[in-house]
């Protein structure tokens, strides 16, 4: 699903990531954790080609990240993303244009992609707020109204940069059941970027730390039965 062979990058002169090798399978819940700076955005950013490495090679479903076009299979929801300075738009509307890569100029929303939009809302609990202003919700829930866009396009692999930013702790709940649902039921892999451990704790198989340009897998990060996750 993603694979990085002995990736480096420097921003200039600055090495931020060398010698990156590993692979993240279909359905797996991958936790990534380490200090400001070590460079967590980076990875993501090489996995989702907006930089290219300066050394190795990033394949996304096998392909090369620079030839890669199915990008209606890969979620991204960035770091910081917040509504507050959104258009008064709806709930309804930020997650309906998630899909404005598939829709042609003025074209309608086919049946299929309805189905999409109830079912997403319904996962990320959303359906009583989905006619509410965007800027009106609280962050918790622009947070996984958000998610919600990044999934319309039913994409098989999920990238979330810091998703529990000022979100309370029932907000924090409501998320990781919606996670839950995603990767036990729908079988996406997640790659979930955190400095929070209690967001990911017992949802992700495995936890790795970016420090001093190295991505390792944290020790105690117990593998999860692979016969839950049935997209593995
Ligand atoms: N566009 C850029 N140009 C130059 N240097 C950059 C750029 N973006 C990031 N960096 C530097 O690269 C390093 C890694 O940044 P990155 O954003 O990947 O870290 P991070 O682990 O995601 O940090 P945080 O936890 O603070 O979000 C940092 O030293 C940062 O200053």
């Amino acid at each position: 699903m993603l694979e990085f062979e002995r990736v480096g990058f420097s921003y200039g002169r600055q090495p931020v990531l060398t010698g990156i090798s590993l692979t993240i399978a279909a359905g797996e819940f991958i936790a990534v954790v380490g200090p400001n700076g070590a460079g967590k955005t980076t990875l993501v950013r090489l996995a989702l080609g907006l930089i290219r490495p300066t050394d190795g090679a990033v394949r996304l479903f096998g392909t090369d990240s620079s030839r890669f076009r199915q990008w209606s299979s890969v979620g991204y929801v960035p770091q910081r993303a917040n509504a507050s300075s959104a258009l008064p738009i709806s709930v309804d509307e930020v997650v309906r244009s998630g899909l404005a890569g598939q829709l042609r100029p003025l074209a309608r929303v086919s049946s299929t992609q309805r189905e999409r939009i109830e079912h997403v809302l319904e996962v990320m609990g959303l359906q009583q707020v989905r006619r509410r202003r965007i800027t009106q919700l609280s962050g918790g829930q622009q947070q996984r109204a958000l998610i919600a866009r990044a999934l319309v396009t039913t994409p098989r692999l999920l990238f979330l940069d810091e998703p529990t930013t000022g979100v309370d702790a029932e907000a924090k709940t409501a998320l990781r059941a919606s996670l839950e649902h995603l990767v036990n039921i729908e079988g996406i892999a997640v790659v979930y970027i955190s400095h929070d451990p209690a967001g990911f704790a017992g949802l992700a198989q495995r936890v790795l730390e970016v420090r001093d340009g190295q991505v390792l897998p944290v020790s105690g990060s117990a593998p999860v039965s692979s016969a839950s996750h049935p997209g593995a």
